[in-house]
């Protein structure tokens, strides 16, 4: 482990979280992070989704959020990025409050959500029109930039056909492209690979890389851990609504012989196992 395990106090529940990075730090101390999270909360009824985070995600970085299903990645990234107002809490990105000034952060954020609705009844080429107008880009540089990512993203072909009409994978690559179009400083992405086939997601990949390459900061959820072991090089695993770790991705994974074996330690590797339950399913009794 390249740093001291200590402890941030996160979880507004006296829960100790190990984090593996270099301590937050000051206003004084160089650029802010791309994200910085203190005691955020979401409750849907009784249901806790967010039990009080704190999380600080550098920037330049890719990033990875990983957790089991209904660990509350949804709903953090929702909060972070502007779409759902936390019951308490601070969210900011790139050092900008994303609550009391959610014009100035959500220029500055791409974000391509779960469950992405997009305008159906444009085409691609004149969906991107539209959005890198609306960003307030020149007539110019929308149509210099949209003709490249729809190249880059080999939907070039498709540029004239209805967004109504793309496959799956054609919707998640329209819409990182519109995601990217303004050239944003962090970009999140809810499984952007979830229904992606892999040459497409080969050409995603490649997008993104060259886009943390050059500065950017990818902040993305994933289930697939051999995906956020070849592409991130920091990672936060959330449980229950928690960090349970965060930092560098060799750090989070330590001795673990891989990521997937260090999340399912980190998760609980009893829920992965214990199958007594099932003894009726397949040679059972029917
Ligand atoms: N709008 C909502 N109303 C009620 N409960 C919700 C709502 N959104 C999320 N939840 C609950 O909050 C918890 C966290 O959900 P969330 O979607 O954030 O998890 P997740 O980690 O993204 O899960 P998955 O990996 O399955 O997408 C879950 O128990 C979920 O049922």
């Amino acid at each position: 482990m390249g740093n001291a395990e200590w402890t941030t106090g996160s979880g507004g529940a006296g829960a100790a979280v190990p984090y593996y990075g270099v301590p937050a730090a000051g206003p004084e101390a160089g650029p802010p992070p791309a994200v910085r999270v203190r005691g955020l909360w979401k409750r849907f009824g009784e249901q806790v989704a967010v039990a009080g985070i704190d999380l600080e995600l550098p920037a330049g970085r890719f990033i990875g959020l990983v957790g089991p299903n209904g660990a509350g990645k949804t709903t953090t990234l929702s909060m972070v990025t502007g779409l759902l107002r936390p019951d308490d809490g601070l969210v900011q990105v790139v050092g900008r409050d994303v609550w009391s000034d959610p014009v100035g952060t959500k220029s500055r954020i791409g974000v391509l959500p779960e469950g992405l609705r997009l305008f159906e009844r444009l085409s691609g080429g004149e969906l991107l029109t539209f959005t890198g107008r609306l960003r307030g880009l020149p007539e110019g540089e929308v149509e210099h930039r949209a003709a490249q990512l729809l190249d880059v993203l080999d939907l070039t072909p498709a540029r004239h056909k209805l967004v109504v009409d793309y496959s799956t994978g054609m919707r998640k690559k329209i819409g990182l492209a519109a995601a990217l179009l303004h050239n944003p400083e962090v970009l999140f992405l809810d499984e952007p690979f979830e229904g992606v086939d892999p040459v497409s997601a080969q050409v995603i990949r490649g997008v993104l890389e060259r886009y943390t390459g050059t500065g950017g900061t990818v902040v993305f959820s994933s289930h697939v851990m051999e995906l956020v072991e070849s592409l991130c090089d920091w990672v936060a695993v959330m449980a229950a609504g928690r960090i349970v770790a965060h930092g560098p991705l060799a750090d989070v994974r330590a001795s673990a012989r891989s990521l997937q074996d260090a999340f399912l330690a980190l998760v609980g590797a009893e829920r992965a196992g214990g199958h007594d339950d099932l003894e009726w399913l397949g040679g059972g009794p029917r």
